[in-house]
């Protein structure tokens, strides 16, 4: 979503992904595999240190603060520490502050729970240093760590805790939050209104939210133009021409498209790398041209992924397509 767009969506009213952030774990949608074994370890008073892993915007750091709200009730807040581990100014002071948390005074409880986002972003010497701040504090603190890839995270952090793989959220989860939201602020959202905020979320629900409060300022009706503007996303059948020309050998055609995407209406090339990602067997391709496609995403990704160009990097993969016509 461009920055204008995410201003103007929050301008004089309340961010509707902190208004409806769910309170407690059973609140939490499409992870009941996850939230129901967390309960139990709440009712049987008996949390182990937790590592979180999975993309953005699927209830991590909800889920987190939903098992401080359950264990501590109003104290909650005295109670849970969150952290960033990215955070400018270094493990140094991360270390600092969980010390200082886990020495302090407790109001009754056997331990405080400190949740610590990004874990995966510490070198590998920070976590070991980490690991040994786990250890020292065992015995009043409980940790739970959130990072997008658990292979991140050094094995001896990884066997001292619980391991919960958060999934991207599901068309239907997403689509019936979105349409609870929208009925709760009286806002009307057409079907493919619905369908267009689902497919531009791919599975963050955090950026369904947002596209749906964004595209609520510009309009009384929320439909899928409003989406795909507000969200900078690029239509599916405009991805799907773009490839199907290219697979014809059209290799102009198939350009202009691209660049019609990049320059006017500003989505970001990763982007489009992800849309193919997300949409190649969607596209009715033999299985040689998908398999040919996909071949040329992973590559086209790693390599602006790396800092390579994104423009030259999918007009290369339009080429390759081109050149390999059936
Ligand atoms: N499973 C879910 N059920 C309901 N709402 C959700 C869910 N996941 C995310 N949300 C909504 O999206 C917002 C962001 O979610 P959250 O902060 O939990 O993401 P996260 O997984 O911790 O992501 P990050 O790794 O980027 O911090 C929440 O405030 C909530 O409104």
């Amino acid at each position: 979503m461009s920055e204008a767009a995410e201003s103007e969506g929050s301008r004089g009213r309340e961010v509707w992904i902190e208004k409806y952030r769910p309170q407690t774990l059973e609140d939490v949608v499409g992870h009941e595999n996850i939230t129901e074994r967390l309960e139990h370890y709440i009712a049987k008073d008996d949390l182990p240190h937790l590592l979180f892993a999975g993309p953005a915007g699927v209830g991590k750091t909800t889920s987190a603060v939903a098992i401080a709200k359950s264990i501590y009730g109003e104290e909650w807040r005295e109670n849970f520490l969150e952290l960033n581990a990215s955070d400018q100014r270094g493990i140094d002071v991360v270390r600092d502050r969980i010390k200082n948390f886990a020495r302090s005074s407790f109001g009754g409880y056997d331990y405080r729970v400190i949740f610590l986002d990004e874990a995966d972003a510490l070198t590998n010497d920070a976590q070991s240093a980490l690991r040994r701040t786990m250890e020292q504090f065992s015995n009043n603190t409980r940790f739970i760590l959130s990072c997008n890839y658990s292979s991140r995270i050094i094995d001896p952090i990884q066997s001292r805790c619980a391991v919960f793989r958060f999934s991207p959220l599901g068309d239907d989860a997403i689509a019936q939050q979105v349409r609870i939201i929208a009925d709760a602020e009286g806002i009307e959202v057409t079907d493919d209104g619905v369908d267009a905020l689902v497919y531009a979320a791919g599975g963050d629900m955090r950026k369904a939210i947002n596209g749906l409060q964004a595209a609520a300022v510009l309009d009384e009706t929320v439909d899928e133009d409003a989406v795909f503007a507000i969200t900078s996303t690029a239509r599916p059948e405009d991805i799907k021409e773009m490839v199907q020309m290219a697979l014809d050998g059209e290799f102009t055609a198939s350009r202009a498209r691209l660049e019609s995407l990049l320059v006017d209406s500003g989505i970001a090339g990763g982007d489009i790398i992800d849309q193919l990602h997300r949409s190649v067997w969607e596209f009715d391709l033999t299985e040689r041209q998908a398999v040919r496609l996909m071949e040329r995403v992973g590559e086209a990704d790693y390599r602006i992924t790396a800092g390579a160009n994104e423009q030259v990097q999918l007009e290369a993969l339009l080429a390759s397509l081109a050149l390999n016509e059936e």
